[in-house]
């Protein structure tokens, strides 16, 4: 079972329409499966202590929703950068190691401390900061690319 968990709800058609389809697509390989938890207001959150209260009410609401059995793969600016192909290694190592693996988003302020240390696995998909909700359609065409690589499919050159 493959799930994601992201912090805040996607309210965009044009992304609500992508990850659809990506889900589709997984559907053909993995159970999927996605929570959205409730984000913070921050638009004038500005102090530092300010913005570590919304990162932690945030990252406690995803905390709670996860089980110790749960291998947890934190999407981070600050985490692993790798190639298409030791992702799908990777998975692929996962799915035999696990039976659920928890793909975690954080909100538009980041991680907080206890997310990151709760992490087993932090993933950068780039050293460009894209938005949380890009994120997710990011990651979930990389989960199905990975799903095509492992099953010698004809979609990644
Ligand atoms: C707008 S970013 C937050 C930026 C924040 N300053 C930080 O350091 O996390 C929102 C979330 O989307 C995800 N994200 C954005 N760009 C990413 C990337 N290149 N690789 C992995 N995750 C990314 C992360 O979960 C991030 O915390």
């Amino acid at each position: 079972m493959i799930k994601l968990i992201a912090i805040g709800k996607n309210k965009d058609k044009a992304l609500q329409s992508l990850e659809k389809e990506y889900m589709k697509r997984l559907s053909a390989f993995c159970k999927f499966s996605e929570i959205e938890v409730k984000d913070e207001a921050n638009e004038h959150v500005s102090r530092e202590a300010e913005v570590l209260l919304v990162k932690e009410k945030e990252g406690n609401r995803v905390l709670e929703k996860l089980s110790d059995q749960d291998f947890v793969v934190l999407l981070d600016l600050h985490g692993k950068m790798i190639d298409s192909e030791t992702f799908a290694k990777n998975l692929d190592t996962w799915q035999m190691k696990h039976s659920n693996i928890v793909f975690v988003i954080a909100g538009s302020l980041g991680p907080s401390e206890k997310l990151v240390s709760r992490a087993n696995y932090r993933w950068k998909l780039s050293d460009l900061t894209f938005t949380h909700l890009m994120t997710r359609v990011l990651m979930l065409e990389q989960i199905y690319r990975g799903f095509m690589i492992n099953n010698g499919r004809n979609y990644h050159k």
